[in-house]
C-alpha cells in the first residue's frame, strides 16, 4: 500500500476545554469512519488562540487532553496529530503538537519552533513569545508508508523547517495552523503551495473554523496540497472534514518528471555570497546586481 487516507478537521474552538476536547473525540470518530488514517487537528484546539488564554488553559503533556486523544486514536485505530495545545512545563508555556499511534502510544511531540511575532500596523499586533517559549526540535514519524513531518502555523513561513524534513525523507508535512483574517487571504494558500513546490511533497494545513465573536478570528480554508502544487482538498470557514489521497507513488513521479533532487547547484550554493565579498573587496562601491562569477 502507498497511500493513505488524510482528513484534516477545521473544528470549531469555544472557551470551554473540556468541551473542546471532547468535540475533536468525536469529530476524529466521523473522519475515521468515513476511512481516514491519518487525522489532523487544529492550531490549538482546547483553547481560544491568544496570549491571554495559554497559561489558564495550560496543561502538561502527557496530561488530560493528550490522555483523550490517545484513547480515541486506539479506539478508532488511527494515527492522529494532535493539533496543539498549550503545554505547561514546569511553568514553561510551549505551543505542542503531540502525535499517537493505532495503539494509542504518543509516537511524537513537537513544540512550535518559530513564534508568531508580527506587528502589521492597524491590522494585527501579536507577540506569542510574550508568553510561550519556542520548541528547538525537527519532529517527524511514520504513518504506514508515509513519513510525515510537524510545523505549527506561523512555521510554514520559513522554508528552511520543511526544507529540512524533505532532506529527511518525508513525504508529507503537517501544520496545525490559524492564520488570521489579514495574513490568511494573503498568505495561507501561497505558503502551502510554496512549501510544497519548492519540496515536491505534500502539505496540510488545518485552521480552527472561524469565529467571528472570537478575539482572534481565524481564517479557516485548511486544505491539502499536492507535490504538483495542486489544491486536492479545501474548505471555507466553517466546521467541517476534508480527506485526500497520500500517494507516494504519485509523489515519485513527480519527482522523477521534474528532477529538482539531482539538479541543485550545490556547488555554487555552498560558495561565500559573491556580492558580500565583492562589497568587501571594493569599499561598497559595486552594483551588486551586476552578473558575479
Ligand atoms: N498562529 C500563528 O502562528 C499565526 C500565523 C499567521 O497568522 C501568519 O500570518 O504567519
Amino acid at each position: 500500500m502507498s497511500a493513505l487516507r488524510l482528513a484534516l478537521i477545521q473544528m470549531a474552538v469555544g472557551t470551554n476545554k473540556t468541551e473542546n476536547v471532547k468535540k475533536a473525540c468525536k469529530l476524529v470518530k466521523e473522519a475515521a469512519s468515513k476511512g481516514a488514517k491519518l487525522i489532523a487537528l487544529p492550531e490549538c484546539f482546547n483553547s481560544p488562540y491568544g496570549t491571554q488564554y495559554f497559561k489558564e488553559y495550560s496543561e502538561p503533556v502527557p496530561g488530560p487532553t493528550t490522555k483523550s486523544l490517545s484513547e480515541v486514536a486506539k479506539e478508532c485505530q488511527v494515527f492522529l496529530v494532535g493539533g496543539s495545545i498549550p503545554e505547561n512545563e514546569n511553568g514553561n508555556l510551549y505551543n505542542t503538537c503531540s502525535v499517537f499511534a493505532p495503539n494509542g502510544d504518543t509516537i511524537a511531540k513537537y513544540r512550535k519552533m518559530h513564534l508568531f511575532d508580527i506587528n502589521v500596523p492597524g491590522k494585527i499586533f501579536f507577540q506569542e513569545s510574550d508568553v510561550l517559549k519556542p520548541g528547538n526540535t525537527f519532529v517527524t514519524f511514520n504513518a504506514g508508508p508515509c513519513k510525515v513531518g510537524l510545523g505549527i502555523c506561523y512555521d510554514m513561513r520559513f522554508a528552511e523547517l520543511a526544507q529540512i524534513y524533505a532532506k529527511e525523507g518525508c513525504h508529507l508535512v503537517v501544520y496545525p495552523g490559524a492564520f488570521n483574517m489579514t495574513t490568511g487571504p494573503a498568505h495561507w494558500q501561497l505558503l502551502q503551495q510554496a512549501r510544497a513546490l519548492d519540496n515536491q511533497m505534500y502539505v496540510a494545513a488545518v485552521s480552527p473554523a472561524r469565529d467571528e465573536g472570537a478575539t482572534y478570528v481565524a481564517w479557516g480554508n485548511s486544505s491539502t496540497v499536492g507535490p504538483w502544487g495542486d489544491i486536492l482538498a479545501k474548505t471555507s470557514h466553517e466546521e467541517s472534514i476534508i480527506y485526500a489521497e497520500i500517494d507516494i507513488g504519485r509523489l515519485e513521479e513527480v519527482r522523477q518528471n521534474i528532477p529538482l533532487n539531482n539538479q541543485r547547484r550545490l556547488d555554487v550554493y555552498s560558495r561565500p555570497n559573491p556580492c558580500e565579498s565583492l562589497k568587501e573587496m571594493s569599499g561598497y562601491n559595486i552594483d551588486v546586481n551586476q552578473h558575479v562569477d
